[in-house]
């Protein structure tokens, strides 16, 4: 049996250390240094070693596993991931609008997001505790990557509170990320990733995972799998609710009132794309009341009340010219 006092200390310990990664990583403001962190990690490391019975699930100790897997098991969604209709002008836009408000006979406010290019992502969490990530796969069937998606400091080990939900976002690779991983591949004599988007996949699809947690992964939540599991009767209100709940949220979203206002956000971030420290492909636009998107239903493959905005192609230069160089 171990002593009271150091099941207590490991307790404070791992508290203490998922409050300062989420801070780090998550609200990317750090309220200690570098070398507290690491002291304080590892004296949990040298507890754990000592008395393994006392390493739990959410331990940030846990976040890089040991093994190497022989594959990835597949992953079966209860409630499909979908994919968006995409529209390249403006036009499409209004028609897309005025369908909605054809079909729904009332007022609309739609929720704008960035399309962030990564890859999407399952994470479900049973009493507040992450117990499976997965890719999306082909809608319903994806693959466990749960080991991978640990590894990724944003995404929390366990949540604020202790309920059991599925959320979807992008998990994707920093600019900055990707430039300094292929000059270091290139050096190496190793292929380069042609795009973040590659890079991201490629790391998640990695056997070991001591691997990916070398990519510096990051992830934006956006939806969940099912919007009972939440307070919120809005995709606006929900995505507070999930920053709340510990997970990065884009901070760029914007509650639109008129579709004038969602092609002001369209070309607001057409301009500002090239400064964003990660890459998006356009924008997401979502009728914002979960009672209109239930109304408006879905098509095969995508629902009627998304549409994503595609901006044109950025060419690889681009991306690599207007990182600022720091
Ligand atoms: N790449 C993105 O940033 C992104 C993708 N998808 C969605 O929403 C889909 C999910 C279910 C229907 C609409 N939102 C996003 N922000």
């Amino acid at each position: 049996m171990v002593e009271k006092s150091i099941v207590k200390r490991a307790e404070e310990l791992r508290d203490q250390l998922n409050k300062y990664s989420y801070e780090y990583y998550v609200k990317d403001s750090p309220s200690v240094e570098d070398f507290v962190y690491d002291s304080l990690y590892q004296e949990l490391v040298d507890i754990e070693n000592k008395h393994p019975e006392l390493v739990t699930e959410d331990s940030p100790t846990q976040r890089v596993g040991g093994r190497v897997l022989e594959g990835f098991e597949k992953v079966v969604h209860d409630v499909p991931l979908y994919s968006l209709n995409d529209v390249f002008n403006k036009e499409d836009i209004i028609a897309f609008d005025k369908r909605v408000q054809k079909a729904l006979g009332q007022q609309v406010s739609y929720t704008c997001e960035l399309k962030i290019d990564g890859l999407s992502v399952s994470l479900r969490y049973e009493n507040g505790k992450l117990v499976q990530g997965a890719t999306r796969g082909d809608g319903t069937v994806g693959e466990d990557i749960t080991e991978n998606l640990k590894t990724v400091r944003s995404i929390p080990l366990s949540l604020k509170k202790s309920i059991t939900i599925e959320a979807r976002g992008e998990c994707y690779m920093p600019k900055k990320s990707f430039v300094r991983l292929n000059q270091d591949r290139e050096e190496k004599g190793q292929d380069v990733f042609a795009n973040p988007r590659n890079a991201a996949a490629g790391s998640l699809r990695q056997l070991d995972s001591k691997i990916t947690a070398k990519r510096n992964l990051s992830t934006f939540l956006y939806s969940v799998a099912d919007t009972a599991s939440l307070k919120s009767s809005s995709q606006f209100d929900a995505l507070q609710e999930l920053e709340d709940l510990g997970f990065q949220t884009n901070q760029e979203r914007k509650l639109c009132h008129s579709i004038d206002e969602v092609w002001d956000y369209i070309e607001e971030f057409q301009e500002k794309r090239g400064d964003l420290s990660y890459e998006i492909d356009g924008v997401v636009i979502k009728v914002n009341n979960f009672k209109q998107q239930e109304n408006l239903g879905y098509t095969v493959k995508a629902p009627r009340w998304a549409i994503a905005y595609k901006f044109p192609p950025e060419e690889a230069q681009t991306i690599i010219r207007d990182i600022q160089w720091t």
